[in-house]
């Protein structure tokens, strides 16, 4: 493109989208993410930087994803997905954090700096697909987006609100045409048709029941639960609460993360004792279960409950279809609860992969197991199934003897039901649906497999969260010095204790685990070993206090 014709973007972007703070924003955990307000300027900067990433990789499509998922409705986010579905590079975020940076002034020769440093050849044709949840800052960013990529003579696709492992879905689906149809209906096609598909070939026993309440978080997840309910029949008895209407605010007392850090039943949502209810986060990428007993007593079923039941059943398909050479792993994070390790190790005798917090961590390292089962504690994840394991299962369920295609071709019903790009609430609803149904299961038996831990995640902010650095997948903290000596006198007396620091990459505090053995005795813990950070580390505000 000639230089003129780029002063003219740069014209546009001072005008238009100008840089209005200056207060630094880093391409963190999840994308960029903090007040709606602040964004514009970062998500067109984000929809040049989209363009250049798709000339990179030859004029392969690359996502872009408005929205914060689990945070407050006056947030919002963006972040990038690459061709193959997945997050950012990790080597780009730094590049991308540049760009948002640099002032109105410089932009015009930092985007000129990185098509140097990248080695982009500007005269391809680029691609983005522009997807956005349903804050009310989203249609703004998500044109300020489209603006940015039209800039720099891309083609954007907007698909208006989706949820994210939709778009990540559709942006797979685009660059390699045998993964699906890259549309909302074609992911609603393959996923649901398949979870359909599935449903028919298992017979509904036990202690299954059929009914399953969801808590849509007041999100984009439960709407399009409402579109897909229409179709299911009566393999699945949807019922949706938290579809945004009747004043309810976007994650407010509700959804995936509510439910999983305050361990307490979202308000908006009916409950009758034993019901199992499925709680979706506000992008619809993270999924937990739970369910009240008798006394309202909270059983939650999180991630790592999630994770071991998808890799028991997948276990027990390989072996019936009597696969060889597929190993199965699974990856988990240092939030996962010590109960479920435990439980993986031992009895489902599983190998068992710890990695740094945020997706990106988990998905690269389930790449190595020819079925990868990742999931963070918190509800985020999915199965990646190789190239090779795929091929093998495929070969018997056409060629197997009859037991052996039975189990393939279930597993091959279940591969076709996972979103294999990201972790995905409505994808993870149908497999876990899939499970109990086969092995009629209720909520109250699936929470028999293993005892939790009592544990506890509080928050601490500081003056600098970026004080505190970690090593050993997050579970050792190497600065400020001492820290960690002090976690350790501090979790010595307690049985199964356990206790990390860390700083969030989403928001501006310090996380605090704790588990223990009694729920007592985790609560305790977290708050001595926040004290800790707060003395240690810099502690801003109100110190934190023991419970009583
Ligand atoms: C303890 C926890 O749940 N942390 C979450 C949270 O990251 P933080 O870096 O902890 O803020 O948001 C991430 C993005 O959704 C998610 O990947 C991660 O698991
Ligand atoms: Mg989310």
């Amino acid at each position: 493109m000639p230089p003129s014709s780029l002063r003219v973007v740069y014209a546009f972007a001072r005008e238009m989208h100008p840089k209005t703070s200056d207060v630094f924003i880093e391409y963190g955990t999840a994308g960029f993410r903090t007040k709606a307000n602040l964004l514009e300027h970062v998500v067109y900067r984000m929809g040049l930087l989209a363009v250049i990433r798709s000339r990179v990789k030859n004029g392969r499509t690359i996502g872009m994803m408005i929205t914060a998922s689990h945070n407050l409705e006056p947030d919002n986010g963006v972040k990038l997905v690459d061709p193959d579905g997945e997050m950012l590079e990790q080597s780009w975020e730094e590049i991308a954090t540049r760009l948002a940076n640099v002032s109105d002034n410089d932009l015009e020769s930092t985007t000129a700096e990185i098509i140097k440093q990248v080695n982009a050849d500007m005269s391809l044709k680029a691609s983005v697909f522009i997807g956005m949840d349903t804050r009310y800052t989203s249609p703004r960013l998500a044109a300020a987006a489209a603006n940015g990529v039209i800039a720099l003579k891309g083609t954007p696709k907007e698909f208006g609100i989706v949820t994210t492992p939709m778009l990540h879905y559709c942006v797979k689906c685009r660059n390699d045409n045998t993964y699906g149809t890259p549309t909302e209906e074609g992911y609603y096609e393959k996923i649901v048709g398949a979870f359909k598909n599935i449903r028919q070939k298992l017979s509904v026993w036990g202690d299954y029941d059929t009914t399953l309440y969801v808590d849509g978080a007041n999100g984009v997840g439960g709407k399009k639960l409402n579109i897909i309910k229409k179709s299911l029949g009566g393999e699945l008895d949807l019922k949706l609460y938290n579809l945004g209407g009747n004043g309810g605010k976007l994650n407010l007392n509700c959804g995936a993360d509510f439910v999983k850090v305050s361990q307490k039943a979202p308000v908006g949502v009916e409950h009758a004792p034993f019901q199992r209810v499925a709680s979706l986060d506000g992008d619809g990428d993270r999924l937990v279960y739970y369910y009240l007993n008798d006394t309202d007593k909270m059983n939650l079923l999180d991630g790592d409950r999630i994770a071991t039941l998808l890799a028991s059943y997948i276990t027990e398909l390989v072996t019936a279809s009597e696969a060889q050479d597929i190993r199965l792993g699974l990856v988990q994070t240092a939030y996962a609860n010590g109960a479920s390790t435990a439980y993986i190790t031992k009895h489902l005798k599983v190998p068992v992969t710890c990695v740094k917090t945020g997706v990106k961590h988990l998905h690269h390292a389930a790449l190595s197991y020819d079925i990868g089962v990742y999931f963070e504690a918190n509800g985020h994840g999915t199965v990646i199934y190789s190239d090779k394991a795929k091929k093998i299962i495929r070969k018997i369920a056409q060629e197997g003897e009859p037991e052996q295609r039975k189990a393939a071709q279930l597993l091959l019903d279940f591969v076709d039901i996972t979103n294999e790009t990201v972790g995905d609430a409505i994808s993870d609803l149908f497999l876990v649906e899939t499970v109990l149904c086969a092995r009629g299961l209720s909520a109250a038996r699936w929470l028999k497999a293993y005892d939790d831990l009592p544990c506890r995640q509080l928050k601490v902010t500081v003056k600098d969260r970026n004080a505190i650095s970690t090593t050993d997948a997050e579970r050792q903290c190497t600065a400020p010095e001492g820290l960690q000596t002090r976690i350790n006198e501090l979790v010595a007396p307690y049985k199964h204790g356990r206790s990390f620091v860390r700083p969030s990459g989403t928001e501006d505090v310090v996380r605090v685990y704790a588990e223990a053995d009694t729920q007592e005795s985790a609560d305790k813990l977290a708050a001595e070993v926040a004290q800790a950070v707060f003395d240690q580390a810099g502690g801003v505000g109100d110190r934190p206090t023991l419970p009583v």
